[in-house]
């Protein structure tokens, strides 16, 4: 938030009544000021309530569109529960009206309580039929809440686990994602609530005006002469808190930052090693002490609002009886009818304060969630066509087959930017791998090795020229042939939280031992090809250890070990090419030398394309490239390279010179 804008809401909030202080200076920080998370509070603390009112519709059927996809029986059974309910409501008070009747007339009391049993026999059933309709209202709400979550939730990962990685390189795009996932997702299963709720109360609403329309027209208007004292004060007290749990985002956010940093192991050794701790916990307390002098200042202006409201509400009742006095003086109603009523008013009267405030939720909720559905429907066409092999038959439908291994791979004159970024990471690139050779790909930080790497591997399809695959492009055939025909060992790999199994076997099924407890003899092939088979063997229940410290039993590797069962997973694909970007970066030197011994024997006849900086692990590759700048600036194999006399043998020369000196 701009200091402008933080003064202007401030400002506003003052004027409205607020009398906080400005949070303190060391809280102004900018990193407290990323707008995504709370995008709508500003307009949501604009909004009246008719611009509330005007806008609701369209979120109640939005609503209702996810509620009812979620579970059509427990939507139909909470929507006509609710109702039926509302009618049970108003039959109730109307057989009231019978039962004071019977009371009120002439006679001896035996025979006034006798003729008043039957209205009273039906009041009975009445309110047990509407409280038990109520009940199963509830009931198959409180089962919709999950389905409505999980719906939700699906819809999300589906399309995030789908979009095309450059996607997730667009910078809006992942603001877009971040607003959708810690607060969009939450507000789909509220939404519903709260719109159940507008109905349940309207409903309510509905039956005590209907019934005093009955009794007499002119009762109506006392109806809602009570019951806007009680919603202005209950709408009044929901807003205070809202502006100032927005004053709070800032605080609140810090306050996360500060407790993650206290309590997660990955910070506990620097925390301790530079002494962070008193100063962490004296930010932390600055901040709680900052919130709570704000709350505690709101929980007295919410006071002094339902007292306000209490007393308005009090006036308004009296107000309404002498109304009712005076009815009665006249004879304009009967006795009976005015004691019916007080109940409808005071029934009626419940029901319109939840109203108001379940409409005053539900449009704040609606306001998030319609931004997780713009998300979804942003996202969903982010999803190549393309992505998974069942793409659909259209016009768009992948055209080509990818052979299951091939004779060569040309990049053929590739171009390529990253979403927002002004050059281009590959310009105009060509190369060729043949089927069984190891091509290396060496250059400075940044001359786009990894990018090409991504390009050849169908994560990333480039803006011009093509990757082909014998003669077919990549990008006429379905993503996951191609991912399934390449094997990854990316610089940044997951450290996935799982087995020791799973972390070489993952996406290939499931690799449990034979019955006889006899391990998969591909799985430990590639374990031992990489090492990753030491690093089991120190593990207290081998394969089958967690790596994941959080949990128990979990254990946690170093980064040369976490490195070895990455290669570990990418020689266990069964993948005709296998790329490995710097394969050995935190590998011990004799790992690292089985590594690349491994690799130069053609890792079991693969085709191996190997990113680089130990120039001395690539002399032997049959042909080398060198990139700068995203082009490609020498290529040939060692000893032709060295001939040249230009980039690489200068970045060779002065590895082999450092290795010469000591
Ligand atoms: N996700 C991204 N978004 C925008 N630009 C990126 C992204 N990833 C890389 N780049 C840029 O693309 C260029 C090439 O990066 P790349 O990672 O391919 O280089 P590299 O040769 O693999 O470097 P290194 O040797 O350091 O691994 C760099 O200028 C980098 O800043």
């Amino acid at each position: 938030m701009s200091a402008r804008r933080f003064l202007s809401r401030f400002l506003r909030l003052r004027r409205t009544g607020r009398r906080h202080k400005a949070p303190p200076s060391h809280l102004d920080l900018p990193e407290l000021s990323a707008p995504r998370w709370h995008a709508r509070d500003a307009e949501l603390a604009e909004t009246g309530m008719g611009t509330v009112a005007r806008r609701l519709p369209a979120v109640i059927v939005q609503a209702a569109g996810l509620a009812w996809r979620a579970s059509r029986v427990d939507t139909a059974a909470t929507i006509s529960l609710n109702l039926v309910a509302g009618i049970f409501t108003a039959f109730w008070l109307l057989a009231t009206t019978g039962v004071l009747t019977a009371l009120f007339s002439a006679g001896p009391t035996p025979d006034r309580v006798r003729d008043a049993l039957p209205s009273l026999a039906l009041v009975a059933v009445a309110v047990a039929l509407r409280a038990g309709l109520q009940a199963c209202a509830g009931w198959s709400q409180s089962r919709l809440d999950p389905q409505v979550q999980r719906l939700a939730e699906l819809r999300l990962y589906e399309a995030t686990t789908a979009v095309h990685l450059a996607a997730l390189d667009d910078s809006d795009f992942l603001d877009d994602l971040q607003r959708a996932k810690f607060r969009g997702l939450t507000s789909a299963a509220r939404v519903v609530q709260q719109a159940v709720d507008v109905l349940t109360g309207a409903v309510g609403m509905v039956a005590a005006a209907g019934t005093l329309g009955v009794l007499h027209p002119v009762l109506l208007p006392l109806l809602l002469l009570t019951a806007v004292p009680e919603g202005w004060a209950s709408v009044r007290s929901a807003r205070m808190r809202y502006l100032t749990m927005l004053t709070l985002v800032e605080v609140a956010r810090r306050k996360w930052i500060l407790s993650d940093l206290m309590v997660d192991r990955e910070h506990a050794a620097e925390v301790r090693s530079f002494t962070m701790r008193g100063f962490l916990l004296d930010q932390y307390d600055r901040s709680a002490a900052y919130q709570r002098s704000v709350e505690l200042d709101l929980a007295r202006r919410q006071t002094i609002a339902r007292v306000t409201g209490d007393v308005l509400k009090g006036v308004a009742m009296a107000t309404v009886y002498i109304a009712l006095g005076l009815l009665l003086w006249k004879g304009t109603v009967p006795l009976a009818v005015a004691g019916t009523a007080v109940l409808a008013i005071r029934t009626g009267q419940s029901s319109l304060v939840n109203l108001v405030y379940a409409v005053n939720q539900c449009y704040e909720e609606g306001l998030y969630f319609g931004d997780y559905l713009d998300f979804c429907a942003k996202a969903e066409d982010r999803v190549p066509r393309r992505a998974l092999p069942s793409a659909p038959s259209d016009g768009t439908k992948p055209r080509g087959r990818l052979p299951d291994a091939f004779a060569r791979i040309t990049v053929d004159d590739v171009t390529f930017t990253y979403p927002g970024a002004d050059t281009p990471s590959l310009n105009g690139i060509s190369l060729r791998l043949r089927e069984g050779e190891v091509v290396a790909l060496v250059g400075e930080n940044g001359s786009g090795k990894t990018t090409l790497a991504k390009v050849m591997a169908g994560l990333y399809d480039p803006d011009s020229g093509e990757v082909r695959w014998d003669d077919v492009p990549l990008r006429t055939v379905a993503q996951q042939d191609v991912w399934e025909r390449v094997a990854v060992i990316a610089q940044e790999y997951t450290h996935w939280p799982m087995t020791a199994r799973q972390n070489i076997t993952m996406g290939h099924g499931d690799h449990a031992p034979g019955d006889d407890g006899s391990e998969d003899p591909e799985m430990l092939a590639a374990a031992r090809a990489s090492g990753a088979d030491e690093v089991v063997d120190g593990l207290v229940r081998g394969y089958d250890t967690l790596l994941d410290r959080r949990f128990k039993d979990g254990a946690d590797l170093s980064g040369g070990q976490w490195q070895r069962l990455a290669v570990a997973r990418g020689f266990f694909r069964d993948a005709p090419l296998l790329i490995c970007d710097e394969p050995t970066a935190a590998m011990d030197a004799r790992a690292e030398h089985h590594l690349f011994e491994r690799i130069r024997t053609h890792a079991d006849g693969r085709t191996v394309l190997l990113i680089t900086h130990r120039l001395a692990s690539v002399r032997y590759a049959d042909r080398i490239y060198v990139l700068e700048h995203g082009k490609v600036i020498e290529e040939g194999d060692h000893a032709s390279l060295m001939a040249v006399d230009g980039v690489y043998a200068e970045l060779y020369s002065l590895q082999a010179a450092a290795y010469g000196a000591t």
